[in-house]
């Protein structure tokens, strides 16, 4: 499990270190963190270090301290460095070690900044130490300029090679992964003392790069991490596996209302991937027609034009393929709601249901439908709101409908209605095909109906049994996102490939490695 707490959380853990006069050790943990990632970075892609350039983009606060000694260790090695101060003044001790190791030092203005841009452009290695947990909002000034157009050299002539993080890229809100442009988009991050919920967050995450986590010596003073990110070993420890005496009841039943004339697609893509995630049996109720390509395309799916109220299941996925004039389907839906048992709602199915839910409803829209669904519930929101402030909404989105909200995207974002987070990016931008929601669907269904009763599964693994059902929709969206990018394999994908992939992607992850 990966934790990731915000700025003002990392800088409370910090306080008692800093009290004990332990300010000076933790940044040269943390800035021999960043230099030793850099050079791992630099060997790993066959680069020698002795004569290469790092430039430091530096700013007044401790930030620019990190970076400043990280170059000073970079120039023991052998690299030429330079620093550009973007607020006339420096970190006092680190720019003495920066200049002591014979770095250069430019002060930035109005009037240099597009000039050392295009020297820092030529530079093989930029650490942007401008901003990190003690900004408010995003870049200003000269500092701003230089960035932009730092930002567009590397966009139209490649240079520097490698563009690094300190902490966080400098714009990027800590808590909220907002960006305020312009900023920076880094090939690595290197954090310090744990992982900051802006890095897990879009649109913060496009700009991370990826995140490596440097232990400065705060983690004993961490508290309830504000965000959490399942790993492989997490879902081998909360995925079902059947007992000896199991039967195809006791593994879980999970009824579908899904599909429509118009999408009939949608309710086989459901039904493939609740099947591939290991449900004991589906149910499907719907229109005839639907019925009968669902029969055709899945045989194992007991199809029925029966009720809600008749069906014996232990969770239900309705709303994918569904629309407005879909009444019957829409009423099913409702009941499957009213039953109080956990339900999958998707698509169709989220402008119709009360106001007020509960946990155990998992709410799946993608920013449009969240958005959709914000302004229904009477917060201004448009899609392009949800997209800047991704975290903030999916937040305001649970605490409104008291539901579990799952929110689709590059980044999936999960919140539970007492304020819990997931954060799961284990997809690819393959996935972003038509289809590839409703095998989600499927997959997060497959799962509530296995694993919703089952408590002391959630508890043994430090998970607050009340928030299971955010677990459960994040354990869905990691395993969605490991079979697409397995059936992808780099290239396109459709989205039944995602089901077909994922026995194969399970039985990976339940299998030891030395076996
Ligand atoms: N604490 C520790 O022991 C450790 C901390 N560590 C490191 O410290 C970082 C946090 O350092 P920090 O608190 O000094 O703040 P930082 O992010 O460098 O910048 C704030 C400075 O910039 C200014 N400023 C603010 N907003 C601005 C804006 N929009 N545009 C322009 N300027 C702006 C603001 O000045 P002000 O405007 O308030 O006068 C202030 O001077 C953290 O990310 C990590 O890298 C590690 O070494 C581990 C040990
Ligand atoms: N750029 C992306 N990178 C990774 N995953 C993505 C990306 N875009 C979309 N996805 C994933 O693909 C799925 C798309 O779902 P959705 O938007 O409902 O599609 P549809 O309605 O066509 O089935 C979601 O699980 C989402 O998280
Ligand atoms: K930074």
């Amino acid at each position: 499990m990966i934790s990731a707490y915000t700025g003002t959380q990392i800088r409370a853990a910090e306080e008692p270190l800093l009290a004990a006069g332990m300010g000076a050790v933790l940044m040269q943990r943390a800035s021999y963190g960043l230099a030793n990632a850099i050079v791992h970075e630099l060997q790993a892609r066959g680069r020698r270090l002795y004569g290469a350039s790092v430039a430091v983009l530096a700013g007044k606060g401790n930030n620019g301290g990190d970076g400043l000694f990280a170059a000073s260790f970079l120039a023991a090695r052998g690299m030429r460095t330079t620093a550009v101060l973007t607020a006339g003044a420096a970190h006092t001790e680190a720019l003495a070690a920066f200049q002591r190791a014979g770095g250069r030092v430019h002060f930035l203005s109005d009037a240099n900044a597009s000039r050392l841009a295009a020297e820092m452009a030529r530079a093989d290695v930029v650490i942007d130490a401008v901003l990190g947990t003690g900004a408010q909002g995003g870049l200003r000034g000269a500092a701003a300029a230089l960035v932009a157009s730092l930002a567009d050299v590397r966009q139209t002539s490649g240079g520097p090679e490698l563009m690094v993080a300190c902490d966080i890229p400098s714009g990027v809100d800590a808590d909220t992964g907002e960006a305020h442009a312009p900023v920076l988009s880094a090939d690595l991050t290197v954090t310090f003392g744990a992982a900051k919920v802006g890095l897990l967050a879009d649109p913060g995450a496009d700009y991370a790069g990826r995140v490596h986590v440097v232990p400065i010596g705060i983690e004993a003073e961490l508290p309830w991490p504000a965000l959490r990110r399942l790993q492989p070993p997490d879902l081998l420890r909360l995925l079902p596996q059947p007992g000896r005496r199991a039967h195809k009841y006791s593994r879980g039943v999970l009824g579908v209302v899904a599909g429509s004339a118009d999408y009939p697609g949608a309710a086989v893509l459901a039904c493939r991937g609740a099947l591939a995630a290991g449900v004991g049996m589906v149910r499907y109720l719907g229109p005839p027609e639907v019925a009968h390509l669902v029969r055709q395309s899945c045989p194992e799916v007991v199809c029925s034009a029966g009720e809600v109220a008749d069906t014996h299941v232990q969770a239900w996925l309705v709303g994918s393929g569904m629309g407005p004039s879909d009444s019957h389907q829409l009423q099913r839906a409702h009941d499957a709601v009213e039953s109080g048992l956990p339900v999958i709602a998707d698509a169709g199915a989220l402008p119709a249901l009360p106001d007020v839910l509960g946990p155990q409803v998992v709410l799946t829209p993608h920013a449009g439908e969240l958005a959709a669904l914000l302004k229904r519930l009477g917060a201004d929101y448009e899609r392009s709101a949800v997209e800047v402030n991704t975290l903030g909404a999916v937040r305001h989105a649970a605490a409104l409908t008291e539901a579990t909200v799952l929110l689709k995207g590059a980044t999936t974002l999960v919140a539970s209605p007492f304020q819990d987070f997931y954060s799961q990016a284990d997809g690819t931008p393959w996935l972003a095909t038509a289809g590839s929601g409703d095998v989600l669907a499927g997959i997060i269904g497959a799962l509530l109906a296995q694993v919703g009763p089952d408590v002391g599964r959630f508890r043994d693994a430090g998970i607050d049994p009340d928030e299971r059902w955010a677990a459960i929709a994040a354990m869905g969206a990691s395993l969605h996102g490991l079979a697409g990018t397995a059936a992808a394999g780099g290239g396109p994908l459709s989205a039944g490939r995602i089901a077909e992939y994922l026995p194969e992607v399970w039985s990976r992850l339940v299998t030891p490695p030395d076996v």
